[in-house]
Parts: structure tokens; sequence; C-alpha cells
């Protein structure tokens, strides 16, 4: 909705009415058209301004539409009535001016931005493009290098940048809509023509095609197969290359074929799931709207490892004073000198002063009495956490909020070392910690929703997506990581190499196939952790690792390379080689290729050719089956969570949407199938046998992704 005011005599004030963001709705163009056709019939108005309530100008098209049958007037037709008008429109930009927002400001013939105010094309985070204009119109403004870097990345910039890109006019520290309004009286006898951007020549440097190839190759490199990016590139050329009436044209085929693809889907579901995980509910029934968090003024960071020092320089980047504590003198030193220039180097991106005076260190745990929250990032062994764990119980304030960054160690166990078990929670970081955006907050049974609500509070200020997520070996991502790479080595066992496998996995949009990660993370990890449950331990009899544990299938590949000392790039030699130690530039390695032949030889295995389609589906159906046990268990809330999870912390390719979508995509009922098949031909491989929840899933007709809610809590409550 729109509502009209005139103001000062001669202004026609159209106010968008749409909350939260003053979205484009079918009612608000509707709005939009009425009322500027009022404005320019009504003779006493000379000029009009358009902005939006609650200091927000316009979010963009409305999302929410996107998915059904679209309706109202459409945003091309409205925006080049208001370019073609015979009377000043000024947008009076406060707060956001975003997508078809922006797109509508830069119909009107000026624009004026409050100095707070953002403004952006995110289209292309949307699997979109600009594609009500914007990708003509901008590069018409503020020239073609720019737009294409705003168009590409999506990304927003701050009022004080559009001005020197000349993509507004003025910007202003006072009431917006006032200063547009004395702007648009002033202006009301002006000519036009000059001020239509669409009438504007294509401002190009004279090198426009060698600019357009490397764009064009940086956006096929960093897209992992994401098309709106290139769809992007596309149209702008269109803008330098066409006249304006074909660049639109261009404009609305590229639109037209990302408009109904699944990437776009995906990524509109992502859009909505990141929005998801913050209304978080615990089976108790305790929910984010219901909990309150306590303020946190000072956090403290136990162990300063690679960890917590990424951690502690997140929270001193936050604002928050941290007490960093690391028992040996030689690391924490050592710790200290790392966290400074962290802090430097991200001060200096950002051109802010270093956070450096936030941090107190110190050896004695006794320093962390006072801390409000502290953060356990010691080495992950539960028999030391439990000691850390009991030592803070005795020395921190009874209020204190006690957190672990474990990455998949029992938080009950952790609870139960303490006085006030209801305050522990897990807060499990991604490495580096300090750029990584995803925090899982695992609440264990004793959890209160007082420690789970202010955790996530302190994921947000800090800058993390936090998803709150149950207590289990692993939680959501380690849980559903251990079927994957379980997989990815049965593969080898059969005939596959690592570079197949990562040249699968990469072409399917991973950052890094599993090998290649994995060398990156570091094989001693994993092999320290099977070590501990008793796992990568040579056969007793025979003396020979055998393929089996605990009666289910066992690849020991992994626990024969650490045995060799092959720990990935850290040593120079894991799944590939590498020039040298800490090198990140993967080689095959023959002497891999002939250690698997041997591999098969001792172990009878013949290998077999294996195919693109059985590395996908053997490797993302046993994850996400796995995902499906997690829901089922009530581990995860929904499969926005477990997607929010992979895509923020396991570089799942977001215009898949994440795991679950991706299944959704694909139809269970596949899914169901192919699992089955594989599960026929592996027995041995429980993680391959599908879960009751995608059977029942599958049986009640497979229903899109935003009703499986109903069918888990009919599973559950059968369970
Ligand atoms: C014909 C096709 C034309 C397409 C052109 C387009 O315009 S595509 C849309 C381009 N716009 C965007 O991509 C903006 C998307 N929104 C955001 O980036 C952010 O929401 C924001 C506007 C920067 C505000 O961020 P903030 O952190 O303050 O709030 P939330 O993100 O939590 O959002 C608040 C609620 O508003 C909903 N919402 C936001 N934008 C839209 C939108 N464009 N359409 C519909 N709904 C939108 C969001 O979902 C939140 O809703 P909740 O119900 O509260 O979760």
């Amino acid at each position: 909705m729109a509502q009209y005011t005139r103001v000062s005599g001669s202004v026609g004030l159209i106010t968008l009415q749409s909350p939260p963001v003053n979205a484009l709705s079918a009612a608000v163009r509707q709005g939009i058209v009425d009322l500027m056709q009022r404005a320019l019939s009504e003779p006493e108005v000379k000029s009009v301004v358009i902005c939006g309530q609650n200091g927000i100008f316009c979010g963009g098209a409305d999302i929410k539409e996107f998915g059904g049958q679209m309706s109202g007037p459409p945003l091309i037709p409205m925006i080049h009535a208001i370019e073609a008008a015979s009377k000043p429109v000024v947008a009076a930009i406060e707060g956001i001016a975003l997508g078809g927002g922006l797109e509508l400001a830069l119909g009107c013939h000026y624009r004026i931005a409050h100095s707070k105010a953002r403004v952006g094309l995110p289209e292309v985070t949307l699997g979109l493009l600009p594609g009500a204009g914007g990708s003509q119109r901008l590069p018409r403004l503020i020239g073609v290098p720019a737009a294409l870097d705003l168009i590409t990345t999506g990304r927003h910039v701050t009022a004080a940048e559009a001005l020197k890109f000349g993509l507004v006019d003025q910007i202003t520290d006072h009431n917006t809509v006032n200063v547009a309004v004395k702007f648009a009286q002033r202006v009301a006898d002006q000519p036009l023509d000059a001020r239509r951007i669409s009438t504007y020549p294509c401002l190009c440097p004279s090198d426009v095609a060698v600019l357009f190839e490397e764009v064009m190759q940086r956006v096929r490199r960093t897209a992992r197969g994401a098309i709106a990016p290139i769809a992007c590139v596309q149209a702008v050329r269109a803008a330098a290359t066409l006249p304006y009436n074909q660049g639109m044209e261009r404009e609305r085929e590229l639109m037209a074929t990302l408009f109904t693809s699944g990437q776009a889907r995906a990524l509109q579901y992502f859009f909505f799931a990141q929005r998801a995980v913050g209304r978080w509910s615990m089976p108790s029934g305790a929910r984010w709207d219901t909990s309150k968090p306590r303020p946190v003024h000072k956090a403290a960071v136990i162990g300063l490892g690679t960890m917590g020092r990424g951690i502690t320089v997140a929270l001193a980047q936050a604002g928050f004073s941290v007490v960093a504590v690391e028992t040996q003198e030689k690391q924490l030193m050592e710790a200290k000198q790392k966290i400074s220039g962290m802090l430097e180097r991200g001060a200096k991106r950002r051109g802010v002063a270093p956070a450096l005076d936030k941090i107190n260190y110190g050896r004695n745990i006794q320093s962390v009495a006072d801390a409000d929250l502290v953060i356990e990032a010691v080495f992950e062994d539960m028999a030391l956490k439990k000691k850390v764990f009991q030592q803070l119980s005795a020395v921190c304030k009874p209020s204190t909020f006690l957190c672990s960054n474990t990455s998949g160690l029992d938080i009950d166990q952790l609870a139960c070392q303490t006085r006030n078990p209801e305050l522990v929670v897990g807060m499990h970081f991604f490495a580096p910690a300090h750029v990584m955006k995803l925090l899982e907050v695992v609440y264990g049974p004793k959890s209160s929703p007082l420690a789970v609500a202010t955790a996530m509070q302190l994921g947000k200020k800090i800058g993390k997506v936090s998803v709150a997520v149950g207590n289990c070996r692993g939680f959501v991502g380690n849980r559903m990581l251990k079927p994957y790479l379980e997989q990815a080595l049965f593969l080898l066992e059969e005939g596959a190499t690592p570079e197949f496998v990562d040249q699968v996995l990469e072409e399917f949009g991973f950052a890094m196939g599993v090998f290649r990660m994995s060398d990156l993370s570091g094989l001693d990890v994993g092999w320290k952790v099977r070590m501990a449950d008793g796992l990568a331990m040579p056969d007793p009899t025979t003396g020979q690792p055998t393929r089996l544990r605990q009666g289910r299938r066992y690849s020991p590949l992994g626990d024969l390379l650490c045995e060799q000392g092959r720990f990935g790039q850290k040593t120079g030699r894991g799944w590939y080689q590498y020039d040298k130690p800490g090198s990140q530039v993967a080689k095959p390695d023959p002497w891999l290729h002939s250690f698997l032949d041997e591999y098969r030889a001792r172990h009878a295995l013949v290998a077999h050719r294996i195919d693109h389609q059985e590395v996908l589906e053997r490797c993302l159906y046993s994850m996400i089956n796995e995902g499906f046990r997690i829901l089922e268990d009530g581990i995860a809330a929904g499969p926005e969570d477990i997607d929010v999870i992979y895509v923020f912390g396991y570089s799942w390719p977001r215009h898949r949407g994440g795991p679950m979508f991706y299944a959704a995509t694909v139809g269970l009922n596949k899914v169901l199938e192919r699992l089955e098949h594989y599960y026929q031909a592996h027995p041995d491989v429980p993680s391959l046998q599908p879960c009751h929840l995608l059977r029942k899933l599958v049986a009640s007709g497979s229903p899109p992704i935003q009703k499986w809610r109903e069918v888990i809590k009919k599973v559950r409550s059968q369970l």
C-alpha cells in the first residue's frame, strides 16, 4: 500500500507502507501507480517525492510473491511511467533502497539519501538480476566498472560511497523527507530531459571488451556453478553495447530464464531459511520469543590455539572485553602476537582502530572469575575439558555461562562437572573462527533457555549466523559429515581416485572436494578422534588393519596415511602431494595411486568403474539420510537449520539451497530409491539404510520442504 499527502502546497508525497521493509508487493505497486497518476493530474502539484514509512525506503520486490502467481501492476512499466513523468520525482532514501527499491529510485529524476542509508542491487544473491531496468540504468548512471561490481556481487554500499559513484545526488544528516521536499520545490521548474537515466549513453572505459572478459572469467571461477552472476555480466554487457530498448529486451530474456530456475528457488528458500534459524525452539517448548537473553559485558576464552585465537578476535572486534587465558607462557606469548596481528590486519581492512585494548591476557584461570560468559577452547579431549569445566565452576561467579567450543563431544558430560549445569551450552565455532559465519549453539538436556538465548544473542552480536541444535555426537554438521567422508573412502577402496571424487564434488559446487578439504584441515585431527574411540587400531591377531569395526564396514585408509606421517598440507603429503609442507597447491600423487592398488590387492578388492552419479549419490545421499535422522531425533528443529549449517559451515553451494533442499529438488522418492539400491549393494554400511522419516515423507506424498515439520512432528510423537 502507499499513502498520498500534499506537503508545502505543491509537493505530492507518496509514502510506501508495507512493513517491515516496504517491499514492492502487488498492493504497493498498485498504490504507486495510482498515486503517481493522482500527483500528475493535480495542477497544484509541481513535483513529487517518494519515500517509505518507518525510516525505510524500500527492500525491493516482495520475495514472498515470487513463488506464486504474480499479480498487480508490473514493475518495469511502473518505473518507466515515473521516469517519463512531466513533473520532477525525487526519491527520499532512508534506511535501505535495495533491488527493486533502488530500481524505483533510479527511475526517479533525483535521489536524496540519508547519510546512514545503504543501497544496492542484491538480486544476484536471490538467483536473479536487476530485472526492472537496474542492469540498464545503473551502468548509464555510474559507469560500467562500478555497475558490474555492484550488480555481480550484490553488495550494499553506504550513502557516502553512493554519492561518490554519482548514484545519489545528495546526502543529508537531517530529516531526509523534509530535505527531499525542499529539493523537490527547488527543482519544480527545471527541465527533466537530462534527468532521465534511460536516455543517457552508457559510460564505458576504452578497454571495455577486456573488462567484460576479465569480469566474466572471475565470475565463472567464483560462481561455483551459479548462473545468476553470469547473467548479470551479460545484462550489463547489453547495456554497454546496445541501445536502451534492446538492452531492456536482453535484460527481460535473461531474467525470464533466471526467474524460473531451480537456482533462484534454492536461493530464495535460503533467504528465508537464514531468517528462520533465528526463530529457534527447543524440544522443551522454549522458544526465541519467550526466552530473554542476559547481557554479556565481559567474555573469556580459555585456550589460545587456532580456535581460541579466532574466537578472541571475533569477540574483541565486536566490542566485547575479553580475558584470554593460556596456561603455558610460550604459547601465551605466541597467541598474543598472532591475535594482535589478526586484529591489526582486520582493522586495516575495515578502516578502523584495532581493538587491542579490549583483550586482557592471563595464564591463570582465576582471571576469568568475573566474566559473564566463558568459552572453553582447549584441545578436543574430554578428560581435559572436564577438568577445565570443574575449575571454571569453582572460580567463576555463579551466574557465569560456561560454553564449550567442542566440535562434537557430549555437552551434558561437561555440564555435569559444574554447579550450574543449566548455564552450560556448546558454542561450536568453525575455523577460522573470526571469519566463518556459522555458530552451532548446542543445548544439552540441562541447558536452560536463558543460556541458549544468551549464546544465540552473543553469536548475533559477533556477526555469526547462529543455529540452535541438540546434543549428540558431532551435533548437526559433523554428524552429517561422517557418512559423507566414509563414502568417499569406500569409493577409493572400490576404484576411485581422490582427484576424481574431488572433481565431482567441486563440479557440484563445493569450494573443495572432500580429500582436498581433509588435507587442508589435517588428517591427524580425525585420526586422534578415531584412536580415542578405539577405531583406528590394527587388528590384534594379524597386526593388519581390518575393514570391519563393530560389525560395520570400516575403511582404515585415513589411518594408514597418518601412520606414514601423511597429515595433509602441513606435512606436504596427504591425499595429494605438495611442493613443501604448508603449500596449498595439491598435485596428484603417484605414490598414493600405487598405495591404493596395493591396498585393494591386499584386501582382494576388485576396482570397478565409478562414475559421477555414483560419487554424488553415495556421498550426498548418505549425508542427507543422516540429516533426516537428525530431524527425526529432534537434534535440528527443521530442514532450514541443517541447510544453513551446511552452507555457512561446510561450503555447500548456496545456489543448491543446502542438502535437505537439494533432496527435495532431486525428489525424495528418488533419494529413497537410490539409498535402497546402495544399501542392498552394501548391507554392512548402516548409513545407507534409508531412515524412517525419509520413508514416511515419501509415503506422505513427498510434501514441499516447508511442510516437512508437520510430518516430523508426527514421526517424533510416534517414536
Ligand atoms: C520482478 C522481480 C524483481 C526483483 C527485484 C528485487 O527487488 S529482488 C529483492 C531484492 N531485495 C533484497 O534482496 C533485500 C532482501 N532483504 C534484506 O537483505 C534484508 O532483509 C534487509 C532488507 C537488509 C533487512 O535486514 P534486517 O536484518 O534488518 O531484517 P531481516 O533480514 O530479518 O528482515 C526483516 C523481515 O523482512 C522480510 N523481508 C526483507 N526483505 C524482504 C523482501 N524483499 N521481500 C519480502 N520480505 C522481506 C524478512 O523476511 C524478515 O521477515 P521475518 O518474517 O521477520 O523473518
